[in-house]
């Protein structure tokens, strides 16, 4: 932090014509920041939020960025999804970096856009990722982020290769882990976010295995219009999103919830959530976990990679257990956030009976109204559009 700390040369508060339009008013600061910054790397956007606090986050400069990911070259990208490409870079001290070019972000004006970053750059907990800053050039954004030497957990879970490198007691930390990051965003931080896209691949690890949660709050600057609890913009991944999201835009805490429910279950079995599993019909895995439970034979459903210490048993039990409890069809019946960590964190507790999942049905379609539509490796990713469940005849 120290070398990162002597990019930051000069605070500065950027003011803007009301009646620029949204393109003007990003070149505009793009001159502006250019200028400052013929010999210096990064500045800072500084400004005092309605609450009265004065918040801050570093500019890096273009030239600053270009230079630490050798012109986003191709050799340092490091994936790519709905709202953007990400690329690994170092900076001069040699401290390493994650840099994600967001386009096509909301219309918002350029004033509610560095709000909505500062907003984020707030949120700080040990299990989300850490924004160092960021940098607007011509129509792009780009968000700086501490960089996770282990990628994103849907590199490791699903990967047969790699999957035994995270035994029990690490998956059952990870779970841990996610649920007080989501606990934060849902109720302790000073705002109220919900992720709306919380899945394997925005689970970064550092170093040590240790979660953290990514895309907190990309959701707002993609869709401000849409902080309203329904929305006609859907920003989620399809297998991830709970039954009322994706069906109605309706979103609130206990949709997360069961987009964690979700995760829980995907990192026990080390399955994704929209594979198909089971000899006799077509079960995806909430179905698929379902049937095990409903059978006595829960435990089945552990990743075969970490299959052996039975003196793990109750805690996989319990994990599965409360993954059923957060996907849950009806919102009213999940947990909230800080339930789930009570549950899990208690062996002793009394948990109630699951019911039966939200897209509980054998074969279903999945029929989506294609504007918007991204596939990404791992999932589908769906923005601005709507996504209709059918089932087949
Ligand atoms: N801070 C980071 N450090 C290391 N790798 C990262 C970091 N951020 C993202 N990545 C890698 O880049 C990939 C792409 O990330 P990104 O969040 O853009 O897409 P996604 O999560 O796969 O899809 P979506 O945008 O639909 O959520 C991730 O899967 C992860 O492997």
């Amino acid at each position: 932090m120290l070398a990162f700390a002597a990019y930051i040369v000069q605070k500065m508060v950027t003011k803007h014509h009301e009646n620029s339009s949204h393109s003007q008013r990003l070149r505009q600061t793009s001159e502006e920041l250019a200028r400052p910054f013929a010999t210096a790397g990064t500045k800072v956007i500084e400004e005092s939020s309605s609450r009265g606090k004065v918040s801050s986050l570093p500019i890096f400069d273009a030239s600053v960025i270009l230079a630490a990911t050798n012109n986003f070259a191709l050799s340092n990208k490091l994936g790519e999804g709905g709202f953007g490409t990400v690329y690994k870079g170092e900076l001069n001290g040699g401290e390493r970096i994650a840099v994600k070019r967001l386009a096509n972000f909301s219309t918002q004006g350029l004033d509610e856009l560095k709000n909505e970053v500062l907003l984020i750059a707030e949120l700080q907990h040990i299990n989300l990722v850490c924004l160092l800053g960021c940098c607007i050039e011509g129509e792009e954004l780009m968000l700086i982020y501490e960089y996770m030497e282990n990628k994103s957990l849907d590199t490791i879970i699903f990967d047969k290769a790699k999957s035994s490198q995270l035994d029990w007691q690490k998956r059952f930390e990870i779970i841990k882990g996610i649920a007080r990051g989501v606990l934060y965003l849902h109720q302790d931080s000073r705002l109220r976010i919900i992720h709306r896209d919380l899945k394997a691949s925005n689970i970064l690890l550092d170093k040590n295995m240790n979660p953290k949660i990514s895309d907190f709050g990309l959701a707002r600057i993609f869709c401000a219009d849409d902080k309203k609890w329904q929305t006609n913009r859907v920003v989620g991944t399809y297998g991830y999103m709970s039954p009322e999201y994706a069906m109605d835009g309706i979103f609130s805490v206990k949709s997360d919830v069961f987009s964690y429910g979700v995760l829980v279950l995907e990192i026990v079995s080390g399955k994704k959530s929209r594979g198909i599993f089971g000899t006799e019909s077509m079960l995806n895995l909430l179905s698929y976990a379902w049937n095990l439970w409903k059978d006595g034979k829960a435990l089945e459903l552990l990743d075969t990679s970490i299959f052996g210490n039975s003196n793990n048993n109750s805690e996989i039990m319990r994990c599965i257990h409360v993954g059923l409890l957060c996907v849950q069809d009806r919102p009213t019946d999940r947990p909230h956030m800080s339930e789930v960590i009570l549950m899990l964190n208690s062996p002793d507790a009394h948990l109630p009976q699951p019911k039966q999942p939200g897209y509980f049905i054998n074969s279903v379609v999945a029929h989506m109204e294609v504007p918007g539509y991204v596939e990404s490796s791992s999932s589908c990713t769906v923005h601005d559009t709507t996504i209709t469940i059918v089932e087949p005849r």
